[in-house]
C-alpha cells in the first residue's frame, strides 16, 4: 500500500547530484574493461584504482567512478536487453543483480491500452482516455527505465562521464524515452538533461531491499499532468517491479488522466506554490478555478483531513475521534474524489469500530476500505487481501459484492452479511 505517497518526494534541496549527458556515448567507447563481477564474490575483496572501470556482461555492470566502494554503480537490466538502468553503490548494485524478479516473465501491461499519449496544450503532452475507463481500472503498468537513489555520489569530474553511462547501457528505445520527457528545471544544462527530467518527472519506487523509496522514471507514467482532484493513482508493485495507474472514477472516452503531484490535502495556496516552485507552471484545474466560496469549502474538507492525519501520526485511533466524525470525513473525501484520503480513514474508521465492539460499523468501514483500496490499486493488492481476510471473506466473494455496483453506497452490505454468516 502506498499511502502518504506522493510524486513530489524529490526536492531541488535534497537532490544531491542528478546531472546527466548532453551527448550519449556508446558503453563499449565509454568505458575500459578491466575486471569483473558477475561470480559473486563480495566487493570488499576487489581492488579499486582510480581508473578501475569494470563490465560484467550478465547483468551488464559498469562501476562509473571507484574511489570508494560506496560510490554510485548502474546496473543494466535485464541482460542484453537493458530496458532498465538502476543506479546505486556496487552494494546495492551486487544485490539487485540477484533479485529474482529478473528471472521471471515481465509483467504484460493491459492487453488493449485505455491511454493515449497526446497533445495537452499549455500543459505539452498528457495521458488521454482512448475509451470510457471504470473505476478501478488498470490504466497502465510498466516498469521504470531509470532509477536512482535521491542522493547520487558521483565524484564531480566524473559527472559527465557517469551520466552517460547512466543512459549508454539502455536500449535505444529506453534511451528515447527518457530524453522525451519534460525538464522543468532551469540551468541544468551544465551537468545534462537528466537531473531536470528526475526533478521534473520523478516517481517513486519501493525497493525490495531497502526501505528507502528511489526516484524512478517511466515512458508513459510520466506523462501524465496533474490535477488537485485527479482521475488516476499512481501506485508501485515491488513484487512485479512495475509502476500503475488505476482510475479511481470513471473517466470518459476523451478525457485527461491526471494524477496529484503534489498534497492533495493542502490547501490551494499551497499547492499552487508548489507546484509554482517544483513543476514551474500554475495550476489552473477544476478545483483551483472554485469560485471563492466554494473554494473556502474545499480548503476546509482537505484541511480537516489532513489534521486528522496529523493526529492518527502519534495514535492509529486519535485521541477524541468518533465514529460520526470518521465518517464525515470519508464522506468529504470521497465527494472531492480523493480516494487515497478516503481509503485511510476507513481504516482509520474499521480502528474505532472494532475498539468500541461494533461489528456493524467494523464491517460497513473495513468493506469501505476495500472498495476505495481496488480502486486505488487494483484487485491484486496485498492490502486488499489483507483486508478482506480480516472480514474472513475470499477475494472472489468479496469481488462478487462489491462488483454489483462501484460507489460505496450502492455495497450490498445484505450479501456480505450472507457470505459472513457462510464462512463462521
Ligand atoms: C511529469 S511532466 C508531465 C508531462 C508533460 N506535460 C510532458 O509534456 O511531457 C510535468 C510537467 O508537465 C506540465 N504540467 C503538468 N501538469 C500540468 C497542469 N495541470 N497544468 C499545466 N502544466 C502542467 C508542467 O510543465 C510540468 O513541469
Amino acid at each position: 500500500m502506498v499511502f502518504g505517497m506522493k510524486r513530489g518526494f524529490l526536492k531541488p534541496s535534497d537532490r544531491g547530484d542528478s546531472p546527466a549527458p548532453s551527448k550519449i556515448k556508446s558503453t563499449a567507447n565509454a568505458f575500459d574493461a578491466s575486471s569483473r563481477l558477475n561470480d559473486g564474490r563480495p566487493q570488499s575483496q576487489f581492488q579499486f584504482s582510480e581508473t578501475c572501470r569494470l563490465y560484467c556482461e550478465n547483468p551488464l555492470i559498469v562501476l562509473a567512478d571507484y574511489r570508494r566502494p560506496s560510490q554510485s554503480c548502474l546496473l543494466f537490466l535485464p541482460p542484453k536487453n537493458a530496458d532498465i538502468v538502476v543506479v546505486d553503490s556496487l552494494e546495492s548494485v551486487v544485490t539487485i543483480s540477484k533479485w529474482q524478479l529478473w528471472k521471471e516473465p515481465r509483467p504484460a501491461p493491459p492487453p488493449d491500452p485505455p491511454f493515449v499519449i497526446q497533445n495537452a496544450g499549455e500543459k505539452g503532452h498528457g495521458m488521454f482516455a482512448r475509451r470510457p475507463i471504470a473505476r478501478g481500472e488498470l490504466i497502465v503498468l510498466e516498469r521504470p527505465v531509470y532509477v536512482s537513489p535521491r542522493i547520487v555520489e558521483v565524484n564531480p569530474d566524473q559527472k559527465k562521464v557517469f551520466y552517460n553511462a547512466t543512459l549508454a547501457g539502455l536500449s535505444r528505445t529506453a534511451q528515447t524515452s527518457i530524453l522525451s520527457l519534460h525538464n522543468a528545471e532551469p540551468g541544468t544544462e551544465d551537468v545534462g538533461h537528466i537531473r531536470g527530467v528526475i526533478l521534473t518527472n520523478a516517481l517513486a519506487v519501493r525497493m525490495p531491499h531497502t526501505e528507502e523509496r528511489y526516484p524512478g522514471l517511466f515512458p508513459h507514467l510520466c506523462k501524465a499532468n496533474h490535477d488537485c482532484t485527479p482521475n488516476a493513482h499512481y501506485s508501485f508493485c515491488v513484487h512485479t517491479f512495475t509502476g500503475r495507474f488505476h482510475a479511481v472514477r470513471p473517466i470518459p472516452e476523451g478525457k485527461e488522466i491526471t494524477i496529484g503531484y503534489t498534497d492533495l490535502l493542502a490547501p490551494r495556496i499551497q499547492r499552487q506554490e508548489e507546484l509554482s516552485a517544483r513543476y514551474k507552471f500554475g495550476c489552473a484545474c477544476a478545483t483551483c478555478r472554485l469560485p471563492p466560496v466554494l473554494a473556502a469549502v474545499s480548503d476546509t474538507k482537505r484541511l480537516s483531513i489532513a489534521s486528522y492525519f496529523e493526529s492518527m501520526k502519534t495514535s492509529n485511533i486519535p485521541q477524541g475521534a468518533s465514529l460520526a466524525r470518521v465518517k464525515e470525513l470519508v464522506r468529504w473525501a470521497e465527494e472531492d474524489y480523493l480516494i487515497e484520503a478516503a481509503s485511510i480513514l476507513a481504516i482509520s474508521g474499521l480502528r474505532l469500530a472494532r475498539r468500541d465492539g461494533d461489528q456493524t460499523e467494523t464491517l460497513m468501514f473495513t468493506v469501505n476500505a476495500i472498495n476505495h483500496v481496488r480502486a486505488l490499486e487494483g484487485n491484486d493488492s496485498a492490502s486488499v487481501a489483507t483486508l478482506a481476510s480480516r472480514l474472513g471473506l475470499s477475494i472472489q466473494d468479496l469481488t462478487l459484492i462489491l462488483d454489483k455496483g462501484s460507489p460505496s453506497a450502492s455495497i450490498d452490505y445484505g450479501l456480505i452479511q450472507q457470505l459472513l454468516s457462510k464462512s463462521e
